[in-house]
């Protein structure tokens, strides 16, 4: 039994999902999305934004996978042209389904701009009562995007996916604090930039301790990048990573069955980690 988180409408959610955005933006990802189905992935991660829509939905479509075993993301973009609710539509008819599992706004920022952003989460919360959405969320919100959709919400967002690693903590970890207590589970992508984005950093030596005890106990190589996952994964955060090699998803997969990281493990990745501080994707939102 692969491990899952609950969402705070009672929905479940694979930990590991498989993201088409980034390097896969624009791209055909059908042959990339089958592989990851065949290897064991049952969560998967698109956007309107990431122009792929279409292909993300063939792929799924030639894994002969029963639609029920997955769970499907897509995003409404930042500067839709059309409502909300035909934005998913479109989306929909692209991935050629009838609902998605989650549906997230992509980013707050030209809603926020435009004072937009409460009747923005009134639409989505439309799309969940019309089941068109079985759950709804957000993308790269702070705590302060959150408190003003917070403060006429009916339904609180079930997630908010946002830019997660040890160089990025001292920031993400407020946002973390405050979605864990409203029970806003965090999806995190950027996960593995230690070591893909900015190899060599001061985590290095951390990680590669923790992997070599962890290999040690279970008696098979753990990479530095599964040491990342494993972090999140005791947090109770949602990993998004991408890959069109099936060995890397293989042990991505299998990070989760890994015996834990240690307390003073985890408080070695975070205090090195907040010593240099790296963000490559949200800058769009906190302007640094
Ligand atoms: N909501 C948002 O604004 C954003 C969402 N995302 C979502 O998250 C997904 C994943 O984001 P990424 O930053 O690409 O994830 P990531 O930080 O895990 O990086 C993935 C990269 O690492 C490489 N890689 C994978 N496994 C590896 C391994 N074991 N060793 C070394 N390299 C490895 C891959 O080739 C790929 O280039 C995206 O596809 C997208 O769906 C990503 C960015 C922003
Ligand atoms: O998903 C990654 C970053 C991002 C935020 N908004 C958009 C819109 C279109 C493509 C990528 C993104």
């Amino acid at each position: 039994m692969s491990l899952k988180f609950a969402l705070n409408d009672g929905t479940q959610i694979p930990w590991l999902g498989f993201g088409t955005g980034t390097v896969l933006k624009g791209r055909d990802v059908a042959a990339s999305i089958k592989t990851a189905i065949e290897t064991g992935i049952t969560h998967l991660d698109g956007a309107q934004g990431y122009n792929n829509e279409e292909t993300l939905g063939q792929g799924i479509r030639e894994s002969g996978i029963a639609r029920e075993k997955l769970f499907i993301t897509t995003k409404l973009d930042e500067s839709p042209t059309e409502s909300v609710k035909d934005a998913l539509k479109t989306s929909l008819k692209k991935l050629g389904l009838n609902y998605v599992d989650l549906y997230l706004i992509h980013s707050p920022f030209r809603a926020f701009k435009e004072g937009k952003l409460k009747q923005w989460w009134k639409e989505m919360e439309e799309l969940k009562k019309e089941g068109l959405a079985k759950s709804i969320g957000v993308s790269n919100f702070t705590v302060e995007h959150l408190q003003i959709i917070l403060e006429d919400a009916t339904v609180v967002p079930a997630v908010n996916q946002i830019e997660v690693h040890p160089y990025v903590w001292d920031t993400a970890s407020q946002i973390y604090s405050f979605c864990k207590e409203k029970r806003i589970l965090i999806q995190s992508y950027g996960g593995l930039s230690p070591i893909v984005r900015v190899p060599g950093g001061p985590l290095d030596p951390i990680l590669a301790s923790a992997a070599a005890r962890l290999s040690n106990e279970s008696g098979s190589p753990v990479s530095l990048g599964q040491v990342l996952s494993k972090w999140l994964i005791q947090k109770e955060v949602v990993v998004l990573t991408t890959s069109s090699k099936a060995s890397r998803i293989k042990e991505a997969l299998s990070t989760a069955s890994l015996p834990d990281l240690t307390a003073d493990e985890i408080s070695a990745i975070e205090t090195e980690g907040v010593k240099s501080h790296k963000r490559f994707f949200m800058g769009h939102v906190f302007n640094e």
